[in-house]
C-alpha cells in the first residue's frame, strides 16, 4: 500500500520537550487519525510535515518528495487547516480568498463558493467576526478548493458543535470515497475517529505509541475488569496500566492470551480508543 506522508526517525528538541526519532506513515486514499494528550507533541508534527519549523534529525517525504527541498510543490497539492492560520482578520472572507486564490494554480472559487453556502458563512463577514467554529469553517473551505490530494489538519472539530462536527465526518467520508483523497488530523474527540478513520497513530511524550490500522488496534487492546481477589494472584505487567475501584479493578492489555491464561475469571471488554488513551497516559 502506497504511503503518502513518510515520516523517519525524526527528531525536534526545545527546552523541555522532545519529539523523538519518530517514524510515521500516512497512507494513501484513507484517513489516518493523530492522537495523544495535551502537549504529547501532535502540533510540532504536524508543523514539521507543513515545513514550518525546521527539524533537528530525519527525513519526511511526502507525495515521495523531500517536504523542505519541494516545499512549493507540495504544498499545492495539500489543504491545511490550523488553528493560527496564516489569514487577515480585519478583511472579509471573500477579500480573504481573494488574497489567498492566486497561491494555488487549481483554486476553484465556485467550490469554494459552493463550501461558503453549505457551511452557512456570509462572504462579507470579517474574519474578526466570526467565531471559533467559522474561523474553522473558513479554513476548512479554503483547504477544500484547490483540489488538494491530501488534508492535514491539526484538531479541525476543536470547538465545532456537534451538529457541525458530523458534517464535518460526512464531507471527509465524502472526500475520501468520492475522490480518492488521503486525511490526516489531529484530534482529542477520539469517539470522531472511532467513526471514520482507518489507521490511528498514537503518540505520548513525544515518541509515537503506536501506528496501525484500526483493527488491528481493536484485536490488540481489551479493557480488562475483575475482583480485587483476582488482581493480587495477576502479573500486573500484563497492563499498559490499570486502576482499582470499589469493585476490584480496570485496566487496559495488548497481552490478551496472558492476562486469560493466568486470570481465566476476568471480564474481557472491548476498548475504544479513548480507554486507550487514558491508560497509556496514566502509565
Ligand atoms: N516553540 C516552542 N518552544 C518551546 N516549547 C514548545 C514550542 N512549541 C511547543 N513546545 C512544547 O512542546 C510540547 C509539545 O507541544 P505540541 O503543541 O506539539 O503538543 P500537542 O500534542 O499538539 O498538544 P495539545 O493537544 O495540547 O495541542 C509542549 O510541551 C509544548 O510546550
Amino acid at each position: 500500500m502506497e504511503n503518502i506522508i513518510e515520516v523517519r526517525q525524526v527528531s525536534k528538541s526545545y527546552t523541555d520537550f522532545k519529539l523523538d526519532q519518530i517514524d510515521l506513515d500516512v497512507k494513501k486514499g484513507f484517513i489516518t487519525g493523530f492522537i495523544g494528550p495535551n502537549g504529547a507533541g501532535k502540533t510540532t508534527t504536524i508543523k514539521l510535515l507543513m515545513n514550518l519549523i525546521k527539524k533537528d534529525a530525519g527525513e519526511i517525504t511526502i507525495f515521495g518528495s523531500d517536504n523542505v527541498s519541494h516545499d512549493k510543490a507540495i504544498k499545492q497539492r495539500i489543504g491545511f487547516v490550523y488553528d493560527e492560520c496564516c489569514f487577515f482578520d480585519h478583511l472579509s472572507i471573500e477579500k480573504n480568498a481573494r488574497l489567498i486564490a492566486p497561491f494555488y494554480q487549481d483554486w476553484d472559487q465556485q467550490l469554494f463558493n459552493d463550501y461558503l453556502k453549505r457551511f452557512h458563512l456570509s462572504p462579507k463577514k470579517k474574519l474578526k467576526n466570526l467565531s471559533k467554529g467559522m474561523k474553522t469553517k473558513f479554513s476548512l473551505a479554503t483547504a477544500l478548493s484547490h483540489h488538494a490530494e491530501l488534508l492535514i489538519m491539526d484538531e479541525p472539530t476543536a470547538g465545532l458543535d456537534p451538529i457541525f462536527r458530523r458534517e464535518l465526518l460526512d464531507i471527509l467520508y465524502e472526500l475520501l470515497e468520492d475522490e480518492k483523497k488521503s486525511i490526516f488530523f489531529s484530534t482529542h474527540i477520539t469517539s470522531d475517529l472511532d467513526k471514520i478513520a482507518d489507521y490511528i497513530t498514537f503518540i505520548n511524550n513525544g515518541k509515537i505509541i503506536f501506528s496501525s490500522s484500526m483493527n488491528t488496534i481493536q484485536e490488540s487492546y481489551k479493557l480488562v475488569k475483575g475482583t480485587k481477589e483476582i488482581l493480587e494472584t495477576m502479573d500486573t505487567s500484563l497492563f499498559i496500566s490499570y486502576q482499582r475501584n470499589n469493585f476490584g479493578f480496570q485496566g487496559l492489555t495488548n497481552k490478551l492470551s496472558e492476562v486469560v491464561a493466568s486470570a481465566p475469571n476476568v471480564l474481557i471488554e472491548p476498548a475504544n480508543l479513548e480507554d486507550i488513551m487514558f491508560y497509556h497516559a496514566r502509565q
